[in-house]
């Protein structure tokens, strides 16, 4: 349903040009569930909203395709943009609160997405807003409350029920539930996980946070410093996670379930993307650094169905012996 193709993202400030995204490509078929992770800064928004095709300058897609569907929707133009979003494609920002119009009640939010898609009949408006606000679980009364009169959780689930009003075939959503407690975060991604099942929509779904999707997800994609380290299916990468990089991450969350063990962070932070280290851009912080790794930078490559950058897992081209030299004469 959804195929990105060398997908390569540049913001372009006075101090030169930041590669956020580097060559990303990644499918998601219909009705899949796709995270997408890594610490802040490895460029997950801006990946998003490249596929959302929601950039602005300085940001703008240098390289790559966003194929939904059939269509190209990087070289679309607005008008078919804007038709396809909401009803075929809606996003899910990380907060409600700077989404939502704070001096619009929801219900007047919803109605003008109903309208700007055609829905002009006053009782069909209020009768999908409120089915689709009892959907999240929230009571239809809360149509005519504002935003800042609903709780965190509650603003989430109404960016959600707004995300739902045409029954989409994809939601894109970033750390939707990065700014509530744990409980309420379960809580939500259980909610969003029951909606996906009953309406069958496909998610891509971003958070730095890995044991959140662990449950949820049927795919990952680990972001490092703009590029693809990993990707495969989420059992597989919770298993026996192939990149150092998913290993750290992995131990540096908490799981859900199981044993309580000890966490363990990875040292240093992600590079200034507009400073990438020579070599493998995870070398300096890696635990399984090989001296090769500070110059050769490695390519993605397939194994078993998924995909890692890591020189741990790139063939060795035989190097050809160096010509004898020839005896002086
Ligand atoms: N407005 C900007 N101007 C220049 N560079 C930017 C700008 N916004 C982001 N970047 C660059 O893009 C990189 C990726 O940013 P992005 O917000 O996509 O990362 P992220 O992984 O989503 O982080 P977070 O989890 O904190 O949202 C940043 O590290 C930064 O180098």
């Amino acid at each position: 349903m959804l195929e990105v193709t060398g997908l390569t993202v540049d913001y372009l400030t006075h101090a030169g040009r930041v590669r956020a995204v580097d060559d990303v490509s990644f499918a998601v078929q219909p009705g899949e569930f796709t995270g997408i992770v890594g610490e802040s800064g490895c460029g997950k928004s801006t990946l998003l909203f490249a596929v959302a095709q929601l950039l602005s300058p300085p940001a703008a897609v240098t390289a790559g395709s966003v194929t939904f569907r059939g269509q190209n929707l990087v070289t679309m133009g607005a008008r078919q943009l804007n038709a396809i979003r909401w009803q075929n494609l809606s996003v899910v920002m990380q907060s409600a609160m700077n989404a939502l119009n704070p001096v619009m009640s929801v219900g007047a939010q919803f109605a003008d997405a109903l309208h700007a898609h055609g829905m002009s009949s006053r009782k069909a408006v209020a009768s999908r807003s409120a089915e689709v606000l009892r959907l999240v679980g929230i009571d239809a009364v809360h149509l005519r409350s504002y935003p800042h009169q609903l709780s965190g959780g509650m603003r989430q689930r109404a960016m959600i029920a707004m995300a739902l009003l045409f029954t989409p075939d994809l939601i894109i959503m970033d750390e939707p539930t990065s700014a509530l407690d744990v409980v309420a975060q379960r809580s939500l991604m259980t909610q969003i996980k029951e909606l996906q099942r009953e309406f069958g929509f496909a998610v891509i779904f971003v958070t730095h946070d890995m044991s959140l999707v662990s449950h949820y997800s049927d795919r990952l994609l680990v972001m490092y410093a703009g590029q693809v380290a990993e990707s495969g299916p989420t059992r597989r990468i919770f298993a026996s996670p192939l990149h150092p990089y998913s290993r750290g991450l992995l131990d540096a969350f908490p799981g859900i379930r199981g044993e309580k063990v000890p966490l363990k962070g990875i040292p240093g932070a992600p590079p200034d993307l507009s400073v990438i280290p020579n070599g493998c851009r995870f070398q300096p912080r890696c635990p399984a650094r090989m001296t090769e790794c500070e110059t050769t930078p490695p390519a993605l490559v397939d194994r078993d169905g998924s995909q890692v950058r890591c020189l741990l897992y790139t063939p060795v081209v035989p190097q050809e012996p160096a010509p004898a030299k020839e005896a002086a004469q």
